[in-house]
């Protein structure tokens, strides 16, 4: 249970307000996260790390010399958006170039490439590496489509003891490439963690059970089995990880590793140093040499219940990295020479804060026909946010089944946001493109996670389309739908059949193009096209998920649409309402 929280919307802000006071002689906070509070060489690569709160110490908590630069902080269990890794990633730069390192999950990945875009669109060089070291997630054929998890920590480390020696941007994702390569993670679950203002646990165990194959976002595990001993605990997690070495490591016997025990929330320091007796014995037993072993908690999920173990198989260059000193709020290692605070630069540098001021005061210029669509658009926005604020919680249960339950709260915070944006807007006299842009910005920026740079993408069509010159009539909004279809499709990777909102965005650009292609009016039109949209949600009820947090759970998902797919149902035939009341 989490107990201690304010507004639950809130919490990962104040959280951060908090570990900024408690800790600012390792970070000082940026717009969208924090960067090192100490000085950092010119010229040296800076390592941005990132992901969704309520994973303590992932991520803050590892900013500090020795590991990385700056870390952009998300919702609670929502990737960061573009904006703030942008912001972030600008504040860290010295000259070097920018790795942004992050687990593998798929908001993470839209909006760590989206930024990377604008760095390198500002002039700073940007890479990314998505570590992906979870075995559960999925086989060994499919590796890149595995998840984050503890193996955060040793591969952040390699490329930012790599980047502190001075080397180049591409060295240092050589050796990320490398560590994440040679990183495997298992765990073990016994309850799900509780979301603060929640009343239940993301997923539940029966009592003398465990789940088999964690994930860090109350993701259920992918297997259950009976509770093991301590002993027993540690055999499953040492006989699974040795049955999957990296390509280039024969056999264990002779190999060097680092070992992570992680406890995932509520297994605390002594239950970690039982199994961690047995976990040294039986690596021992098999002739793997320990390397700075860490037993605790380097990446959390809140309160819940479990523990990972991570191997890392060490070459001599992953082992000096491995060994070298860092200091950050929750991980020091080593000595390193007293720290000069960075005196030189502003507090937060003006690009930073650029991407963080609110949409500009003015709007581009617009025809009276374009601003008086703009109160359409508005009131279709409001209907938007309406919606998806009563549905809230149930897309929160749907998207619990198979996911990470976090899709109301997203949908809430974005659709508000861009309400918000678009009114700003419509206020200051702007036509339809420019409504839409605002909220889109507005919504990516204010969601994250996956809906989110997916939201920014759809309404950043619409408004594409529609401009801010002509009156847009049925044939032009269907053409926008089209174009954010296949924006849609593009961004995120994912087909018709992959159990993802596409299921729904597809049909129902097709039934629209369709219906104002025999000349039936916007408002009918899109009745229609809503109509379609609603029964192709309930189709993804008999899909399995090829995509996203669900993919790993799949055969849970059977029997229970998508959440994606439903919350852009719902939105379809609320934009109807407010097409008909302004008609
Ligand atoms: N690659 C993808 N392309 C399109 N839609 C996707 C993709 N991956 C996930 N989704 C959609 O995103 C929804 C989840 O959104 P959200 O709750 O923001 O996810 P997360 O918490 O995983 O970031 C899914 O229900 C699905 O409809
Ligand atoms: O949850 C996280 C990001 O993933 P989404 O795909 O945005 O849900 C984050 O906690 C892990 O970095």
């Amino acid at each position: 249970m989490t107990r201690l929280f304010n507004d639950p919307a809130a919490f990962a802000d104040e959280a951060l307000e908090g570990f900024t006071a408690a800790h600012r002689r390792w970070v000082r906070p940026v717009t969208g996260g924090v960067v090192r509070a100490t000085a950092t060489p010119a010229g040296q690569v800076a390592v941005v790390i990132g992901g969704g709160s309520g994973h303590y110490p992932a991520f803050s908590g590892l900013v500090g010399r020795g590991l990385a630069h700056g870390a952009a902080v998300g919702n609670v269990f929502a990737s960061p958006s573009a904006r703030q890794i942008h912001s972030v990633a600008t504040a860290a730069h010295v000259g070097g170039g920018v790795l942004l390192m992050y687990g593998n999950y798929a908001g993470d990945v839209l909006h760590f490439g989206q930024a990377a875009e604008r760095l390198a669109a500002d002039g700073i060089e940007a890479r990314t590496f998505a570590v992906a070291d979870d075995i559960s997630s999925a086989g060994p054929e499919e590796s890149a489509k595995r998840r984050g998890i503890a193996g955060d920590l040793p591969v952040f480390k390699a490329a930012a003891a790599a980047a502190e020696q001075g080397l180049p941007l591409e060295e240092v994702l050589r050796v990320a490439e490398r560590a994440g390569a040679r990183t495997r993670s298992f765990g073990i679950a016994f309850s799900g963690c509780t979301l603060p203002g929640a009343d239940h646990p993301l997923f539940t165990v029966p009592a003398a059970r465990m789940a088999v194959g964690l994930g860090i976002h109350g993701e259920p595990g992918i297997g259950e089995e009976a509770l093991p001993t301590a002993d027993e605990a540690a055999r499953l997690l040492v006989e699974t990880l040795l049955k999957e070495l990296p390509e280039d490591v024969a056999d264990p016997a002779g190999q060097r590793a680092a070992v992570i025990l992680n406890g995932l929330g509520s297994v605390k320091y002594e239950e970690l140093f039982v199994v961690y007796r047995r976990v040294a014995a039986l690596l021992g037993d098999a002739g793997v040499e320990i390397v700075d072993p860490e037993v605790g908690e380097l990446v959390t999920s809140f309160d819940m219940a479990g523990i990972s173990l991570t191997l890392t198989w060490l070459d001599d260059r992953l082992e000096e990295l491995w060994r070298a000193p860092a200091d950050t709020p929750a991980y020091r290692k080593g000595a390193l020479d007293a720290a000069e605070p960075d005196l030189d630069r502003a507090p937060v540098t003006a690009a930073a804060q650029d991407t963080a001021v609110p949409a500009a005061p003015v709007v581009p210029a617009a025809s009276d026909a374009s601003r008086r669509a703009a109160g359409t658009v508005l009131a279709a926005l409001d209907a938007v946010a309406r919606v998806v604020d009563a549905h809230a919680d149930e897309l929160g249960r749907i998207d619990a089944v198979a996911g990470d339950g976090d899709h109301g709260i997203g949908m809430r915070r974005g659709s508000t946001a861009a309400h918000w944006a678009a009114a700003d807007a419509h206020g200051l006299g702007a036509g339809a493109g420019t409504v839409l842009t605002r909220a889109a910005d507005a919504w990516a920026d204010k969601a994250g996670g996956t809906s989110g740079a997916l939201w920014g993408t759809i309404l950043r069509s619409l408004g594409t389309a529609l401009g801010d010159r002509e009156a847009p009539d049925a044939a032009r909004v269907a053409e926008g739908v089209t174009e954010a279809s296949a924006a849609v499709r593009q961004l995120g990777g994912a087909e018709v059949g992959d159990k993802t909102m596409v299921d729904v965005l597809v049909p129902f650009a097709d039934a629209l193009a369709a219906a104002t292609g025999e000349g039936l009016p916007l408002a009918d039109a899109w009745d229609r096209a809503a109509t379609t949209a609603t029964a192709a949600a309930a189709g993804t009820a008999d899909l399995l998920p090829r995509r996203g947090r669900a993919r790993p759970h799949a055969e849970k998902s059977l029997g229970t649409p998508d959440a994606g797919a439903h919350s852009l149902a719902l939105i379809t035939r609320a934009v109807h309402g407010a097409l008909l009341d302004h008609h």
